[in-house]
Order: C-alpha cells, then sequence, then structure tokens
C-alpha cells in the first residue's frame, strides 16, 4: 500500500500558542486513521494545515506524493481531498439531493455567467451533476431520502448527508471533523458503521473525534496529539495502552 497524505514536520504557531508541533504523520491508501487527543490539542488546526485551509508556519504536506503546502483549499481538493466541518451543517430547506449537488460545484466548469445565460454548457453540466449527485446518494444508501429536506431528517441521518456531500467530489480521501459529535450511542453505532461502508468502497478516511470508544472501534492506526505535539502513535490496542495517553486523558494513574 502506498502513503496517500503525509506530514513533514508541520507545526502552527497563532502569536505565542503553538497549536501545532512538528507533526509528522503517514496515512496509508484504505487506511481509516484516527487522530485523537483532549480539548484544544490542535486536531483542527492540523486538520486545517492539511486541507489548505491555513498555512502551516513551517513544515509540509504531500497528497500522493505531491506537494500540496501553499495550494488553496478547493485545489487541494479537485487533487484528491474532501473534508467536512465541524460547524458548517446542511441547508435545511433544500433536498438532500440539493444538498449533495452542492457539493459538485467545484468539480463543474459552470460559472456565474453561464448559469445566468442558462446556456448549452449549464444544462450539460446541471445534468451530470444531478446524476453524479444521485450516484453518491445511492451509493452511501441514502436513497430513501433523496428528496426530503434536510431539516427534516434525523440529527444522525444528516450527518451522513454531510458526509455525502463531501464524497460529490470522489475524493481519494476524506477527512471527518468530530463526525460523532452531539450524536446518542446508537447514531454513534450507525455512523460507525456508515464510515466503514465508504471505506470498503474504496475512500481512505481520517477522523478526529472525541469519542475514544469511536475511534478505538473505526480506525486501524490513530495518531494522538497533546498541546501540539504527537505522543503516540499506532494501532488501537498500542494507544490505548499507552501511559503517556493514559495520561493525557485522565490524568496520571488512571486506565482506559
Ligand atoms: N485562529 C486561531 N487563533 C489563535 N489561536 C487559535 C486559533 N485556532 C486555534 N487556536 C488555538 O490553538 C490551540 C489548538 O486548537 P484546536 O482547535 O486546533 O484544537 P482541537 O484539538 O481541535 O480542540 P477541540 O477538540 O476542542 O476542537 C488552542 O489553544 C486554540 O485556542
Amino acid at each position: 500500500m502506498s502513503v496517500l497524505l503525509e506530514s513533514k514536520n508541520v507545526s502552527k504557531a497563532f502569536g505565542g500558542v503553538k497549536a501545532v508541533n512538528n507533526i509528522d504523520m503517514k496515512i496509508m491508501k484504505g487506511d481509516i486513521f484516527g487522530i485523537i487527543g483532549p480539548n484544544g490539542a490542535g486536531k483542527t488546526t492540523f486538520f486545517n494545515v492539511c486541507s489548505g485551509v491555513i498555512p502551516p508556519s513551517s513544515g509540509q504536506v504531500f497528497l500522493n506524493g505531491e506537494l500540496i503546502t501553499g495550494l488553496k483549499p478547493e485545489q487541494i481538493a479537485q487533487r484528491g481531498m474532501a473534508r467536512t466541518f465541524q460547524n458548517i451543517k446542511l441547508f435545511n430547506y433544500m433536498t438532500v439531493l440539493e444538498n449533495v449537488k452542492i457539493g459538485f460545484h467545484m468539480h463543474t466548469k459552470t460559472n456565474m455567467f453561464d448559469a445566468i445565460l442558462n446556456n448549452k454548457r449549464f444544462k450539460t453540466d446541471e445534468e451530470m451533476v444531478t446524476e453524479e449527485s444521485k450516484k453518491v446518494i445511492e451509493e452511501v444508501g441514502l436513497s430513501q431520502f433523496m428528496n426530503v429536506p434536510a431539516g427534516n431528517l434525523a440529527y444522525g441521518i444528516q450527518r451522513k448527508v454531510e458526509i455525502a456531500r463531501a464524497l460529490a467530489l470522489r475524493p481519494e480521501i476524506l477527512l471527518l471533523d468530530e463526525p460523532a459529535a452531539g450524536m446518542n450511542p446508537n447514531e454513534t453505532w450507525e455512523l460507525l458503521e456508515f464510515v466503514k461502508k465508504i471505506n470498503k468502497k474504496g475512500y481512505t478516511i481520517a477522523v478526529i473525534e472525541h469519542d475514544m470508544k469511536f475511534v478505538m472501534n473505526l480506525c486501524k492506526k490513530i495518531l494522538v496529539i497533546n498541546f501540539g505535539t504527537k505522543i503516540c502513535e499506532g494501532d488501537p490496542a498500542h494507544v490505548k495502552n499507552d501511559s503517556q495517553v493514559q495520561e493525557a486523558y485522565f490524568g496520571k494513574g488512571t486506565t482506559l
């Protein structure tokens, strides 16, 4: 298996705060890779650097061996990376299909001018976008909700639609930022099965999550960050038994 996403010595400082400190990471093609750490550890900042939302203070990020540091988020998306955000939600009054179609926006060549003139290119793009969006929705098993306004769906389903929208770009790797936040145990379990399913379809997954059980049951490899620094990396069993990890989460003398 080859390396899909790699960070080398990535650091990010905000004024005096070193939010991310010299992080090296390698995510292999086909993996489900977890990033965990206590509140404020630097997980989201690290994701933001990897996906081009913010530049690193130093270090480099490679996607499929290509240096992507300095590229804009949409350029990185075009090279095969998609992500969900903690706080960007669905459009409640739009259907599932319409929401997923928005995810395609970056993939089509149509510009605003074409759309206003409603010319031939717009029509072809629009048809293609509708067809492809339907395919994504079917592929992830959400067909029954295709024409339902997103706001009418249960919370757990809405989260799945957010993931489907990110898949509209047909990424090689999908970055999920706390997908299980606010979910009850049932929804969390269903989400776990959902993420496993899309991974089996060939998408590599990187996930930030607070829910330790979720990460332990989902991920093949886990990176643990504390105060911006990598403190441990390995399979779930290794991470679970690591004394530094236990200390970071629960304080001295406590075990998971
Ligand atoms: N734009 C910013 N300006 C200044 N400081 C920031 C900024 N973004 C993050 N930080 C700081 O960087 C550190 C890491 O924050 P980050 O949000 O990356 O952590 P996190 O691990 O994702 O936390 P959480 O689990 O609570 O979401 C924190 O101390 C935070 O206050």
